[in-house]
């Protein structure tokens, strides 16, 4: 399979360059030439496989010869084992046809690790190959960054530069990034919000004598081997509840539209999806974009679901392109727009388009804490407040009470303590694996809200810096 930018002019590359490279470099996303499609009866075959096995049948249409059966296979057992739950990703159902799919029961108790953990050792695997170090650079409102930390942190092959935003994440998902002691491992506290990060993030890759000098390499959603792996399980959910033979919906807590986005790619290679409702917090360009038209970029707002403290969301030019018919033209214009005025307004039969497959509604805080704690009294069932987002917008949003619906638990509430102890009197304990976590000592160094001065520390640290350089 080979990758194409949304912006048209940068070079097509085949999946495991796509992989290495994180941005495109005229700025836009990388997506496949092609969506592949999987068959009613490949779909229906996906019943009874263990997560491994679906998620070759699923990812393998999207590789290439690097990545031949006898090395995806293994290396995606070896991604799984590590998950405490059997089924990775289980349902459990808390209402009549609507299910809760938890994809929180990876190392760092967040949806994020479904991905991390393959993507690790497919980039270590890429760069072994190529005989090449990397430098990783990623921006997180908390679960990306602890997520590929502990994919990367014994990496031979590659450093870690992770930008969070000071002070806006919990303090389990800031410890997360902060205790772990590993020389290629760097969580940088950032004067400023998610946004910030990210576009911090996304000029390094705009910044092509820096890119090249440092190999920069992108873990977040930016990254297409990201969307692919969490495309698996929109497919084992819903062969689950009857796929091929029945349509599910989806809810999805959305920040940066990664996640949802895989939802939408899941329909197009064929599984039979309903809706797909995208859920936002207090931060709901999304949910505003589909009611007005307009894509209108509002400053951040913190809320008791940090992750999701977004308003630039990534990867709705992803959404754009298909929704466009993929005029990469058209997407440099609105991505000119929005540069320039924080705002676009998508022709009308693009908005007519998105409408046709994804619904959007916002949750607000009280509503969000209000969840978690009926939640709990009345299925006994303890969720954080990202689900707990997704969770109040499924039981809004107009829908056919025959088809199932699925509402994606993005995290654990362990994540989150002090949201869900304020909303239930309860405080959810850590996993084992976690449980010395407050007593870790932390490791971040703080830097100003400047490109300048995080382009300088991670020249410093990088090790294929020096490489190149030398
Ligand atoms: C717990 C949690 N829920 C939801 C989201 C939103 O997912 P996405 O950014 O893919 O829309 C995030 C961040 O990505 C998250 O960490
Ligand atoms: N919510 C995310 C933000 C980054 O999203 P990504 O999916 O593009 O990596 C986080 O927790 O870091």
């Amino acid at each position: 399979m080979r990758y194409v930018s949304t912006r048209g002019e940068a070079p097509v590359l085949p999946f495991s360059d796509a992989l290495l490279a994180g941005l495109a470099r005229d700025g836009g996303l990388y997506v496949p030439e092609a969506f592949p499609a999987l068959t009613p009866l490949q779909i229906g075959k996906l019943a009874g496989l263990d997560y491994a096995a679906a998620a070759d049948r699923v990812i393998a249409p999207f590789s290439d010869p690097l990545f031949p059966a006898d090395v995806l296979r293994p290396m995606l057992a070896e991604a799984y084992a590590s998950f405490r739950h059997p089924a990775v990703t289980p349902l459990v159902q808390i209402a009549p046809n609507r299910f809760v799919l938890e994809l929180f029961h990876g190392p760092t108790l967040a949806f994020k690790d479904v991905a991390m953990q393959l993507l690790g050792r497919m980039m270590d695997h890429a760069l072994a190959a190529k005989d090449e170090r990397a430098t990783i650079v990623g921006a997180t409102s908390g679960d990306t960054g602890s997520a590929a930390i502990e994919a990367f942190r014994t990496s031979a092959r590659a450093d870690v530069f992770i930008l969070y935003p000071a002070g806006r994440v919990s303090e389990v998902q800031r410890r997360q990034m902060t205790t772990v002691d590993s020389p290629n491992v760097h969580a940088i506290a950032v004067e400023g919000t998610f946004d910030d990060c990210q576009a911090h993030v996304k000029a390094m890759f705009n910044h092509h004598a820096f890119r090249d000098r440092l190999r920069l390499a992108g873990v977040n959603s930016i990254n297409w081997a990201r969307i692919v792996a969490q495309v698996v399980y929109y497919f084992v959910a819903g062969v689950a509840l009857g796929a091929p033979h029945r349509s599910v919906s989806f809810v999805v807590p959305t920040g940066n539209f990664g996640d949802i986005f895989a939802g939408y790619v899941a329909k197009c290679m064929g599984l039979p999806v309903e809706r797909l409702v995208i859920a936002t917090n207090v931060n709901d360009i999304l949910a505003r974009t589909l009611a007005t038209g307009r894509y209108d970029v509002t400053g951040v707002v913190p809320s008791s679901s940090p992750s999701m403290d977004i308003q630039v969301s990534s990867n709705f030019e992803r959404l754009l392109f298909e929704a466009v018919d993929r005029d990469a033209g058209a997407i440099r214009g609105l991505m000119a727009s929005l540069t320039q005025s924080g705002a676009f307004a998508p022709p009308n039969e693009a908005m007519a388009a998105i409408r046709a497959e994804f619904d959007a509604l916002r949750t607000d805080e009280a509503e969000t804490a209000a969840t978690i704690a009926r939640i709990r009294r009345e299925t006994g069932y303890l969720i954080d407040p990202h689900t707990a987002v997704a969770v109040s917008v499924a039981e809004r949003v107009k829908h056919d009470p025959h088809v199932p619906q699925v509402v994606l638990s993005t995290a654990h509430p362990a994540k989150f303590p002090d949201a869900v102890e304020k909303a239930c009197g309860e405080r959810p304990e850590l996993p084992a694996h976690l449980a010395d976590l407050y007593e870790r000592p932390e490791r971040t160094p703080s830097l100003p809200n400047d490109l300048a001065a995080i382009e300088a520390y991670i020249a410093r640290h990088a090790r294929a810096g020096t490489e190149n350089a030398a």
